[in-house]
């Protein structure tokens, strides 16, 4: 079935798993507690304390000040939780460091090319568990320049964790809406066969891109470097 609408993973797919893993975690870890105190008057940051404290609830636990809430984020951030809640501040914390130039986002030359190449023709959205402004920042400041534009949207985990059917189900239904795109005719690229399988299980076209250890059998394609994706050929 030709493909008429590419949706991508970030970390370990458009880039490297250590730039998100050793350079932005690590920042959003070094500046949440001073991030969250200046702004905890603001309402999106209310609202996100808001949403911590109700994931904390649902496991049986509680928050009794600010200071608590902060530290439970911490520990996420530790755990890699891909709570809402977390990936919003990480993504208000990390906009600051990229306008300061702290750093720029890590992309594989072969990812920059094919999704230069595929956005003349065909539209591209993103699906992160990083929130829609991280993704935002990430592709605006990337070490190959300002490739945002080249994106027709994105989503986040405010669409659905990325290992469950039902996420890629509203996904299809949003591009069918904005696109006429049959779920067949979306291919997703992640390095991550679970979200790959959920992908699969609502019927997406799916490519598993493993930079690093090549599985021996896997249930979909499976490919080193976006080069080797002829879409002409899925
Ligand atoms: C937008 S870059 C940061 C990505 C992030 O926060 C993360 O947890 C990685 O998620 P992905 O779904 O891209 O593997
Ligand atoms: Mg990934």
């Amino acid at each position: 079935m030709s493909i008429a609408a590419i949706v991508t993973d970030i970390e370990g797919t458009t880039s490297s798993i250590a730039f998100v893993k050793d350079v932005l975690f690590p920042y959003a870890r070094q500046h949440l507690r001073e991030f969250v105190c200046a702004h905890e008057a603001q309402p999106d940051v209310q609202q996100c304390l808001q949403q911590t404290q109700a994931l904390l609830l649902t496991e049986g636990r509680e928050a009794s000040s600010t200071d608590e809430l902060i530290d439970a984020l911490l520990c996420w951030i530790d755990e890699d939780r891909k709570a809402t809640p977390l990936k919003t501040l990480q993504g208000m914390i990390w906009q600051r460091g990229y306008q300061q130039g702290d750093y720029q986002a890590h992309m594989y030359a072969d990812a920059t090319a094919a999704l230069r190449d595929w956005s003349q023709h065909l539209p591209l959205y993103v699906y992160s568990s990083g929130s829609v402004q991280a993704q935002q920042l990430f592709f605006a400041h990337s070490c190959d320049g300002d490739l945002l534009p080249l994106f027709s949207g994105h989503f986040d985990t405010r669409i659905g964790a990325k290992q469950d059917v039902a996420s890629y189900q509203h996904i299809a239904a949003e591009l069918q809406n904005e696109h006429a795109v049959g779920a067949g005719n979306i291919l997703f690229l992640s390095d991550i066969e679970a979200e790959l399988d959920a992908a699969a299980g609502a019927g997406l076209q799916t490519v598993l891109v493993c930079r690093a250890d090549v599985p021996q059998t896997s249930r979909h394609r499976v490919v080193q470097s976006f080069a080797e994706i002829d879409l002409a050929l899925l």
